[in-house]
């Protein structure tokens, strides 16, 4: 009976049915755009796949490119959604969603681009993808993104210096600082890795090649975008409810479920690293992509070339901060993780049904950090919430622990707002969901009193 009721009041999912939408227009434009870039980027790597595999990796690229360019035109032309056939470990999973969806297609239609949920159809075309290179197997670890992953890293070196600095002089002085100037820091080092989700992967970025270009002086400006701030909740959490004043650290495992590589991982990186040498935190785990994702998500193996990289970098912070993340991996206080489940077209509510170990995994954790739009989306079921819903009621039962989201807004959901603040918005700035230049801080727990 209840149930019935919580599923009734459900809002629809979003969708390109809506035409003029935003899902719309990603469908439409975006997807076969970046279609259309994964099989330039294949095409132009024919010779390192000669190289390495011969004639049969030339075949191979021939034969990717082809199911990605009928991948292209059935997208565009609106055709089903057809069950994956390359048989790896998510495989079936992923044909049971497709049933699932079919279940809840009006008139027993099949589910197809423009009519199905935006989050399931988005998440199968990177999935379709994969199962591309899967079918031919010279190349099935070919990362199609690496190379835009690879650049956006490089080109943020300057805001990755000048954070990287700010880290090593803040963790020689660490043992001073009072509470408040802890609490200080803490907000700072949040709302970095917060900006760090900015769709152009660099705070700083316009700035050219001030050396003063550091991610941390920009921070008092970005403030007003915050449209909730639950950073205190967060404090909270990490300090044992003691405010600041009182000196009781949680020492607890937090969890990072991650979202780009580049800048953006640079961020969870330098912000992990203070949570465990400031004591809040005595361990942390760090979750990402067992596929490449969305363009620019972090898979395991773009997290290590990231801390290398840093590692081998030709700035004295730099490379001591690199230094200090493979001591913390090596010596277990960090840990890396991923699970199919990330990579799953899945709500996070369905998570203790579909994926009961990963939530059983994240019921260990006392805080979880969800970075970025997808998860946010994921959180909330991308569903077309009233803004002043409760971001508790969204969640929908996901609750394995204290569980944060740091998020810019680039997708038209957003819950938990204060009455009349999203049409304010909406009438002043228009584009204010998708933009990147809104974020959020947000926070639930299953242990809140309020
Ligand atoms: O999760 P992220 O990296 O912050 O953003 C992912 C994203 O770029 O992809 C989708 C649009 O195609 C949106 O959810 C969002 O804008
Ligand atoms: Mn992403």
């Amino acid at each position: 009976m209840a149930n019935q009721v919580v599923l009734r009041s459900v809002p629809q999912s979003l969708s390109a049915k809506f035409v003029g939408s935003f899902a719309y227009l990603t469908v439409k434009d975006r997807l076969p755009t970046i279609l259309t870039k994964v099989i330039d980027t294949i095409h132009r790597n024919k010779d390192k796949f000669f190289e390495e595999h011969g004639e049969e990796g030339v075949q191979a690229e021939k034969r990717a490119i082809s199911l990605l360019s009928k991948l292209r035109n059935e997208l565009q032309t609106d055709k089903p959604v057809l069950a994956l056939t390359d048989n790896v470990v998510d495989t079936d999973m992923w044909n049971q969603y497709l049933q699932r969806q079919q279940a809840l297609m009006d008139d027993n239609e099949p589910p197809s681009w423009f009519k199905s949920p935006w989050l399931y159809v988005e998440c199968y075309m990177y999935r379709k993808i994969q199962e591309s290179l899967h079918l031919n197997p010279p190349i099935c670890d070919f990362d199609v993104f690496k190379e835009a992953k690879t650049k956006s890293f490089f080109e943020s070196q300057q805001p990755i210096m000048a954070i990287c600095t700010y880290l090593q002089e803040l963790n020689k002085n660490m043992d001073d600082l009072s509470e408040t100037q802890l609490l200080e820091h803490f907000l700072k080092l949040l709302q970095v890795s917060l900006w760090g989700n900015k769709c152009d992967l660099s705070i700083s970025a316009g700035q050219d090649n001030s050396q003063k270009a550091s991610p941390v002086d920009s921070l008092e400006d970005l403030k007003p975008f915050i449209l909730v701030d639950d950073s205190n909740l967060v404090w909270s959490v990490l300090t044992n409810g003691k405010i600041p004043g009182g000196s009781s650290k949680l020492q607890g495992r937090v969890d990072i479920v991650l979202d780009n590589a580049g800048f953006e991982l640079v961020t969870d990186l330098i912000f992990a690293d203070f949570l465990v040498s400031s004591g809040l935190a005595s361990k942390v785990c760090f979750h990402g992509k067992s596929m490449p994702w969305f363009v620019s998500d972090t898979t395991k193996e773009d997290f290590h070339w990231t801390i290398r990289q840093t590692l081998a970098a030709n700035h004295k912070w730099m490379s001591k901060s690199g230094a200090q993340w493979q001591c913390y991996l090596k010596d277990g206080t960090w840990s890396y993780y991923d699970h199919s489940f990330w990579t799953l077209p899945h709500e996070f509510c369905d998570m203790a049904a579909d994926a009961p170990d990963l939530y059983a995994t994240l019921q260990k954790s006392d805080l979880i950090f969800f970075k970025g739009d997808l998860n946010y989306r994921k959180l909330t079921s991308d569903r077309d919430w009233g803004h002043t819903e409760p971001f508790e009621k969204a969640l929908r039962g996901f609750q394995p622990a204290s569980l944060c989201s740091l998020r810019t807004l680039k997708a038209n959901v957003q819950v938990g707002l204060q009455p009349g603040q999203g049409e304010n918005l909406t009438a002043q700035e228009p584009t204010w969901m998708t933009s990147g230049k809104y974020a959020v801080v947000q926070f639930s727990s299953p242990h809140r009193e309020q």
